[in-house]
C-alpha cells in the first residue's frame, strides 16, 4: 500500500463554521459581503459565478443589503434553485416568486436567462421535471464533457424547525440518494407535497455552503444540528468535501442554545 504523504490534504470534511450577529440587518450586511467575496473568487477562477439559492426566509435577508452594491457583477451570475415547490412560478408558495419579489425583480442587470427556474408550466411530472433540471445543470456545469457532480461556487440554504434543508426532510428516503443531482419528492411533510430538490452529493461538492438562519425559533434545532454526532438531521448531514466549507451565519438568538464554538467574523 502506498504511504500517505505527510502533507496530504485532509479528505475529512471540515467542521462547520458558526458566526452570529446581533440582528437580522447585521446578518444581511455580512451575508452580502460574503456573497460578493465568493463571487469575486469564482470570477477569478472561471469568469462566472454559480449560485444555488433557497426560498423561505432567505431571499429577504439576501436581497436587503446586496441590491445596489457596486461590487456585484450581476452579468456573471448563473442562478439555480436548491429546491422548488411544484406550483406555478407566480404562486405565493413558489421559491422563485419569493426570490423574484425580494431580489431578481429589483436588479434589471440580472437577466431572466441567467435564472434557471423549475417551471411546472413547462412539465408537470415531478420525475420528468427533476430530470430536466438535472440536464440544465449538466449543460451549465459540463458543457459537452461529463462531470460526476456540479461544483457550485456557493449554495445558500435555510433550515426548518424540523432540521430540513432544501426539500430534504428528516427520515426521508431521499437522504440516501447518491446518484441523482436533482430529485423529486411527492410526499413532503411540509406543504406543498410536491417539490424538487438538489441532493446531498451536490451540496457536498460545492465550494461553499452557507446556512442563513434568523430568529429564536431556530435555536433548539441549530443546537441539535451542530452538536448531534449521529448526524440524524438533514442539515447536519451537509458536510462539503474538502476544500469545501459549510458556514452557519445566523442571528445571536438563533445561536443562543448551542454550545458549539462561534468563530470571529473575518472575510
Ligand atoms: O420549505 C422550505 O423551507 C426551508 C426553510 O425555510 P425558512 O422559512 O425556515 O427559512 C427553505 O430553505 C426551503 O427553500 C423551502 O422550500
Amino acid at each position: 500500500m502506498a504511504p500517505i504523504a505527510p502533507n496530504a490534504p485532509s479528505t475529512q470534511p471540515a467542521d462547520p463554521i458558526l458566526v452570529s450577529f446581533p440582528d437580522q440587518d447585521e446578518l444581511s450586511k455580512h451575508l452580502a459581503d460574503f456573497v460578493i467575496k465568493a463571487q469575486n473568487e469564482a470570477i477569478e477562477r472561471r469568469n462566472k459565478f454559480t449560485l444555488a439559492t433557497s426560498g423561505g426566509s432567505l431571499p429577504k435577508i439576501l436581497g436587503k443589503n446586496i441590491i445596489g452594491r457596486p461590487e456585484v457583477r450581476w452579468d456573471k451570475w448563473q442562478v439555480f434553485f436548491a429546491d422548488e415547490r411544484l406550483v406555478p412560478l407566480d404562486h405565493e408558495d413558489s421559491n422563485f416568486r419569493l426570490c423574484n419579489d425580494e431580489l431578481f425583480s429589483k436588479v434589471p442587470e440580472l437577466k431572466r436567462s441567467q435564472i434557471h427556474t423549475i417551471d411546472v408550466s413547462q412539465l408537470d411530472d415531478a420525475e420528468e421535471l427533476s430530470d430536466e433540471y438535472e440536464k440544465q445543470l449538466r449543460d451549465a456545469f459540463a458543457g459537452k464533457e461529463s462531470v460526476r457532480h456540479p461544483v457550485f461556487d456557493l449554495i445558500l440554504l435555510g433550515m426548518g424547525p424540523d432540521g430540513h434543508t432544501c426539500s430534504l426532510f428528516p427520515g426521508h428516503e431521499l437522504l440516501a440518494e447518491r446518484t441523482r443531482w436533482v430529485a423529486p419528492i411527492e410526499d413532503s411533510p411540509k406543504p406543498p407535497l410536491r417539490r424538487i430538490t438538489l441532493t446531498l452529493p451536490v451540496l457536498e461538492k460545492a465550494h461553499r455552503v452557507v446556512f442563513v438562519l434568523s430568529g429564536k425559533e431556530k435555536a433548539p434545532t441549530l443546537a441539535k444540528v451542530l452538536e448531534d454526532e449521529t448526524k440524524s438531521l438533514p442539515a447536519s448531514r451537509v458536510r462539503p468535501t474538502p476544500p469545501g466549507d459549510v458556514y452557519f451565519l445566523c442571528t445571536d438568538d438563533s445561536a443562543a442554545e448551542t454550545k458549539y464554538t462561534r468563530t470571529e467574523w473575518k472575510l
